[in-house]
């Protein structure tokens, strides 16, 4: 049984269905008090008490080891919320009059939650803390298997509604041989770290993928873009899957124009498969993913040590870092993000580096500067997103600056970094030659340039159609950005989804890109085809795309190439 869904990463696996459904903690309806037996409750509340005591404790020393003993007190916090004497005596009594385990956990919790939530500040943050406390109690009480979705036994076909930035950021590659999700578009931030992490993926299946079993053996085809249920063996081998040979040099086209093929990476985790497949360096490395998946904003020196090693990963390359880019579909929950209704159109990127997080902007480009001055760092770039206005940019400008005077003032080594920015807006697109008056170079992400151009939430696969970086608007928004570019000698790149497309390169050369960066992944493919691209065929490919009024005529100008 075949399903349908769009290919994000186009790789294929087969294996083992398995479900993840984190957060199914639906309560049993409440029997009458005389039916419960209480004793047995009890029982089961020390049970679920005990074995929530066991994962905290665990979670403490696993925290410990990898971010720090600062960040794992939060789960002494924890251990000691759980044996809160008012909170454990509310449950035994309201145990003791009848009510089952799981219900006098979530009421006494509940009510427990509420009082932290109508207070301030950090008061408000262990509500939290509180939630995560009942779930587990819950989670046990319920039987509800937790997925640890580091671990994941090898062969796992992961299948789940949708997947978080970092649910997917936990996944190990060698063990999850696949991903297909219910809902999800091929840039939701998941699907791109899927791609990174070269795990096959389908996203936005459908409620069809509910109907797939766990323990099903699936075939996920992230080139075709379907879930197959017991493949035959044609199945399997027609399974596709971008293949090219590793090219480690830069390449050319065919008449000699030098294209940049680099690599997009959240983590150190993805430098070793962007440097195995032939990277010339970083084009976008997605600092917020530092950020996320923890208790605590990373400090300079983890920042530093982060930066250095993708530096030193790529020593003869550029690597252009992108400041925090957090908000949209990137939470952090430690951050106390305001909750808004249009996350996509709120407190994103460089507005909160210079708004309400200016203290990790701070820090962040400490680490940067140093970075800069460290043994690789000559090639260290460093770009702002989500910038609409000119006084931004000007403004992180100016913190560079006064970063870079309080290290000399502090006799610490720094140097400047190139200094960029993503034109990912119609505001920077329509600015683009004023930013690039002022910076060294521009890097278009077509992911959120096609968001924002064609109004189309790019997570929401209802109106995926609409998210197509071919339509002319945002064609004739890159071809204005990469002209600003030219005329005022910067440098342009293209770290959006669309550079990653194979079948895309002659017409991104044709439009005048120095640099295209992708997931690894589809590195090889695009070295393949920046050198069997003519310029000056792509140019006369890039005008008729430009000439064209609706999408149907530029994909039409593309299959007539
Ligand atoms: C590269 C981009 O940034 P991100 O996908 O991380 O928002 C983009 O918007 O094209």
């Amino acid at each position: 049984m075949k399903r349908s869904g769009i290919g994000s990463t186009p790789l294929s696996g087969v294996g083992t269905a398995r479900w993840y459904r984190p957060s199914d903690l639906t309560l049993p309806e409440q029997p009458d008090p005389s039916a419960v037996d209480s004793d047995a409750e009890q029982a089961r509340f020390e049970d679920a008490q005990a074995t929530a005591r066991q994962q905290i404790e665990q979670a403490r020393q696993q925290a410990a080891e990898r971010v720090g003993e600062d960040e794992a007190a939060v789960f002494e916090a924890h251990l000691q919320f759980l044996d809160d004497p008012q909170l454990v005596d509310d449950i035994e009594s309201a145990i003791g009059e009848g009510t089952p385990a799981e219900h006098a956990v979530d009421d006494r919790f509940g009510e427990a939650i509420a009082q932290f939530e109508g207070m301030d500040g950090r008061m408000a943050e262990r509500a939290d803390d509180l939630r995560d406390i009942r779930d587990r109690l819950l989670r046990s009480l319920l039987a509800v298997e937790t997925v640890d979705l580091s671990a994941l036994p090898a062969g796992t076909i992961l299948l789940a509604e949708r997947l978080t930035p970092s649910d997917t950021a936990e996944l190990d590659p060698d063990s999850v041989a696949g991903i297909a999700t219910v809902t999800g578009g091929r840039t939701s931030h998941a699907a791109i770290i899927a791609r990174s992490l070269a795990i096959p993926a389908v996203v936005g299946v459908g409620e069809e993928l509910t109907e797939i079993e766990e323990g099903a053996d699936v075939l996920v085809d992230g080139e075709a873009g379907t879930v197959v249920v017991d493949p035959d063996e044609d199945e399997r081998a027609a399974a596709g899957g971008v293949d090219a040979p590793v090219v480690e040099e830069t390449v050319s086209t065919a008449d000699g124009v030098e294209i940049e093929v680099a690599a997009n990476i959240g983590g150190e985790a993805e430098l070793d498969p962007a440097v195995a497949r032939g990277a010339d360096g970083i084009g976008l490395f997605r600092s917020e993913f530092l950020f996320l998946d923890r208790e605590s904003p990373p400090d300079e020196a983890e920042q530093y040590d982060a930066i250095t090693t993708a530096l030193a990963a790529f020593p003869d390359d550029r690597v252009v870092v992108r400041t925090l880019d957090i908000g949209g579909d990137k939470a952090v929950p430690y951050l106390d993000l305001p909750e808004e209704t249009n996350p996509f159109l709120g407190q994103r990127g460089i507005r909160l580096s210079l708004g309400a997080h200016s203290d990790l902007f701070e820090t962040q480009l400490r680490a940067l500067l140093r970075a800069a001055a460290s043994e690789h760092g000559d090639d260290l770039a460093v770009m702002f997103p989500m910038a609409t206005q000119i006084e931004e940019v000007a403004a992180a400008i100016e913190r560079v600056e006064s970063v870079a005077a309080d290290l000399d003032g502090e006799g610490v080594d720094y140097a400047m970094p190139e200094l960029g920015v993503m034109i990912e807006t119609p505001a920077a697109a329509f600015l683009a030659d004023s930013l690039a008056e002022r910076l060294d170079f521009l890097s278009i992400g077509t992911n959120d340039l096609t968001q924002y151009v064609m109004a189309v939430d790019r997570e929401n696969d209802a109106v995926a159609d609409y998210h197509d970086p071919l339509h002319p608007a945002v064609l004739r928004a890159i071809d204005r950005t990469v002209s600003a570019a030219d005329g005022n000698d910067a440098w342009v790149g293209m770290c959006g989804e669309m550079a990653g497309d194979p079948d895309l390169t002659a017409l991104l050369v044709g439009l005048g890109l120095d640099e295209l960066s992708m997931s690894a992944v589809t590195v090889p493919a695009v070295k393949q085809q920046v050198q069997e691209t003519a310029t000056s065929a792509a140019r006369d490919l890039a005008d008729d795309a430009l000439a064209c009024e609706t999408r149907a005529e530029v994909l039409d100008v593309l299959d007539e190439s």
